[in-house]
């Protein structure tokens, strides 16, 4: 029986959707969200009933009913050859321009990023998906207007595509009348148009997986993966994965989330700052868990050396690939004092991961991919990983995951001003159609906003907390300093850009994320009803 397509598409097609968003295309889409979205939402109410149960004093701890996962002995299945060797990767939004400015950069990977780089505007994902199915193809140029052409260059760096997280929607495609979940759009439309295309270049469909909570949200994952293959008439295990362990709960499952997805995952990541975000926005309301600035919460704190370190292990027992973290301080090229300092910081930065038995890392920008490489080929030698360090010594235990404490680390008035300013501005430039920004020399995106934001809302709703300065952080205090700091940020990139990409309404989300005493769980969700 044929059933008729109910997908519709609900915004304009511009020049070249119509290639991507083909009825085939939509067929397959559709089958996806018939098959999947019942367990997406069942999987999102878990988070929720998960997050009433640590507002209620229970704590996270490894699971009991997944013992025999962690102690037996099993590895991961196969590892493409050209994911065998990925020492420095790229990450940045997927515009054209960028997008061959990653694949040229010199990185190993390329991460194509729809999620926490990627402002997600219908023209923004569309159009991303077009640059990324003509990067593969070798069918890509881009000129700017001073006549600078962009192409390809003879080797390129591997691609690997992080699509949205579960708990965003596409709200511009409608399936039986309901909004498609964001990650089976970007998972579904890449895969789709380009897993026999890649496969037939030698490489082949790879992704990247964020902000997953649970072993059960991959599982959901692994179970798309094989309809997916089916549907296409793939072998299983075609598609790779790569898995961020960026919530403090998927910490906790590891190696349950490596099996759930051991025919279709190479590696796992730290995340570090959705990880940090987690681990304020799970704790938030213990009063014994009070975060100082963010500046104060670096990779050295008890809590992310403990999950690093769980990571390292875990993969190199499992033969995947432990891969680092996102250092935020961006080199300017017009700037050697800027460019010093992020050089020194990034460097340090790789150096402790690679010591730790990372076996690659990532990068923002182009300039620092030989800086991050230089570190790791320090300790890597002409061995494309380091699986082979097991870390035997490493034992972490749930205490040690959820040890907060951070020595000498302390809430400033400068660290509330900035979080209200770094927050505004990101805002603002995500309303804007800009999902990574460089702000005061740190690269800014998603997870890094969610920081300040979640920060703010902690100070102010844990009672009487104050700053260094013996002063209480109120109300008043912080709509004060919302006003204060929205005039600085008027003033700094001055009036017509101010009112063109609604600073004044980032502003106001800004504090109505911030004052409401219902935490928002993603500051995604409420901004994206502002854009199109
Ligand atoms: C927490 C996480 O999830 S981290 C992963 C998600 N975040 C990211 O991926 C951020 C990626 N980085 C970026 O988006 C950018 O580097 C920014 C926005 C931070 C800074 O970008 P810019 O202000 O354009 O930097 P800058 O002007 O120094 O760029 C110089 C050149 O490098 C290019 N460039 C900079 N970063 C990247 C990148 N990540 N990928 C490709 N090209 C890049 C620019 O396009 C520019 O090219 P051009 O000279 O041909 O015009
Ligand atoms: O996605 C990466 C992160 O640090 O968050
Ligand atoms: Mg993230």
């Amino acid at each position: 029986m044929i059933l008729e397509s109910t997908a519709e598409v609900k915004a304009t097609l511009k020049k070249g959707f119509d290639q991507i968003l083909t009825p085939q295309a939509l067929e397959f889409l559709e089958m996806l969200h018939h098959k999947f979205e019942p367990r997406r939402q069942e999987l999102l109410k878990r988070r929720t009933k998960q997050q009433e149960k640590l507002h209620h004093g229970h704590t996270l701890d490894f699971l009991p009913e997944t013992k025999e996962v962690r102690s037996s002995s099993w590895k991961v299945g196969s590892i493409p050859d050209d994911m065998q060797l990925r020492r420095v990767e790229i990450t940045g939004p997927v515009d054209r321009k960028m997008v061959i400015n990653a694949l040229n950069s010199g990185a190993d990977v390329f991460m194509a990023d729809f999620e926490d780089a990627t402002s997600p505007t219908w023209e923004n994902v569309v159009q991303g998906q077009l640059n990324l199915r003509d990067a593969i193809r070798r069918d890509i140029d881009f000129t700017v207007q001073n006549g600078k052409t962009y192409r390809l260059r003879e080797k390129v760096a591997v691609l690997n595509v992080r699509p949205r997280g579960w708990h965003l929607l596409e709200k511009h495609l409608l399936i039986g009348g309901q909004e498609i979940a964001a990650s089976l759009f970007d998972f579904g439309l890449y895969f789709f148009h380009n897993a026999k295309e890649l496969l037939s270049r030698k490489s082949g469909p790879y992704f990247y997986l964020p902000k997953l909570e649970s072993h059960l949200e991959a599982r959901l994952w692994n179970d798309v993966f094989v309809a997916a293959q089916e549907a296409l008439h793939l072998p299983i295990g075609t598609i790779k994965a790569t898995v961020l362990i960026e919530t403090i709960t998927a910490a906790f499952e590891m190696d349950e989330i490596l099996y759930e997805l051991r025919e279709h995952i190479v590696g796992l990541n730290a995340g570090r700052w959705d990880y940090i975000f987690s681990a304020i926005k799970k704790f938030r309301k213990r009063t014994d868990v009070l975060f100082p600035d963010r500046t104060d919460i670096t990779m050295q704190v008890p809590f992310m050396k403990a999950y690093t370190s769980l990571l390292v292990k875990t993969c190199h027992k499992r033969g995947a690939h432990a891969m680092g973290g996102m250092a935020a301080f961006i080199p300017n090229r017009h700037d050697p004092g800027v460019n010093e300092n992020a050089f020194k910081k990034v460097r340090a930065d790789k150096a402790h991961e690679a010591q730790a038995g990372f076996d690659g890392t990532w990068v923002a920008h182009p300039d620092l991919v030989p800086v991050a490489r230089d570190e790791f080929d320090k300790v890597l030698g002409d061995k494309p990983h380091q699986k082979e360090v097991l870390c035997e010594h490493v034992q972490v235990q749930a205490e040690e995951l959820t040890n907060f404490a951070i020595h000498g680390g302390k809430i400033t008035e400068a660290g509330l001003r900035l979080n209200i300013h770094v927050g505004i501005m990101y805002i603002g430039s995500w309303l804007c159609g800009t999902g990574a920004a460089a702000i005061h020399n740190l690269m800014e995106d998603a997870a890094t906003a969610e920081i300040s934001r979640a920060q703010v809302w902690q100070w102010l709703h844990q009672p009487h907390t104050t700053t260094a300065d013996g002063q209480e952080i109120t109300e008043a205090r912080v709509l004060q300093l919302i006003q204060e700091e929205t005039n600085h940020i008027k003033e700094e990139i001055g009036l017509a850009k101010f009112k063109n990409c609604h600073f004044e309404r980032a502003s106001q989300l800004f504090s109505e994320l911030v004052l409401s005493t219902c935490f928002v769980d993603f500051l995604t969700l409420p901004a994206y009803k502002y854009i199109d």
